[in-house]
């Protein structure tokens, strides 16, 4: 068991943060969040029709709002893992910096496009060429990740729950340099 704050998951879709999240609250015996499965609850309704019907714009409103409800109650440390959009709001960002230990999953391209290829429940890659989309968001997103992270991890090439064990290590790491 580790005495860390509450864990962030952050990075681009396909990462890994819904699936690696989900681990990681398993070993450590917390509570997990999914903030695009908090939005949906809120909301009665799937991440795809609140694209349609609102816009990203309004996918962001909720999401801004299902950040801020998740840090301000005063929960026991949970695991939370995010939507890859979540660092481009500049209020979302101070929120991450400040209120928890953040993890950025990273993913090459190729790795994201695979792993996404499956499901059918992300807009943005529904409307012109995911791989382009994906190379564009990458561009713009993946110093915003960095700048809320206080550890990155490499997850091309590896099994979830090596993955899970490598953030673990990562995190224990930083705690101790922490201290
Ligand atoms: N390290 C991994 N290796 C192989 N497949 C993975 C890995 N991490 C996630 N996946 C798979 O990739 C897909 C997207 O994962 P998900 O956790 O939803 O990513 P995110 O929440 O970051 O978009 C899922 O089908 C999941 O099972
Ligand atoms: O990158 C993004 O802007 C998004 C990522 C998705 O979550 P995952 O990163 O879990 O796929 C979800 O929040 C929404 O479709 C928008
Ligand atoms: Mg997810």
């Amino acid at each position: 068991m580790i005495n860390a704050p509450t864990i962030i998951l952050v990075g681009p879709m396909g990462a890994g943060k819904t699936t690696i999240g989900r681990l990681l609250s398993q070993h450590l015996g917390r509570e997990f969040f999914d903030s695009d499965r908090v939005i949906e609850d809120n909301a009665g309704a799937d991440i795809p029709w609140i694209f349609e019907k609102e816009g990203e714009e309004g996918f962001r409103r909720r999401e801004t709002h299902a950040l801020q409800s998740m840090l301000e109650q005063d929960l026991p440390p949970v695991v939370l893992a995010t939507g890859g959009g979540i660092v481009m709001k500049e209020e979302n960002r101070e929120l991450l910096k400040h209120q928890a230990l953040v993890v950025y999953l990273s993913a090459s391209v190729n790795q994201q496009l695979q792993r996404t290829s499956k499901s059918n429940n992300r807009p943005l890659l529904k409307q012109g060429n995911p791989k382009d989309t994906l190379k564009r968001l990458f561009a713009i997103r993946d110093p915003l990740y960095r700048e809320v992270a206080s550890v990155v991890v490499e997850t091309d090439a590896r099994h979830p729950k090596a993955v899970a064990n490598k953030v673990l290590d990562a995190i224990k790491k930083y705690l101790k340099t922490e201290a």
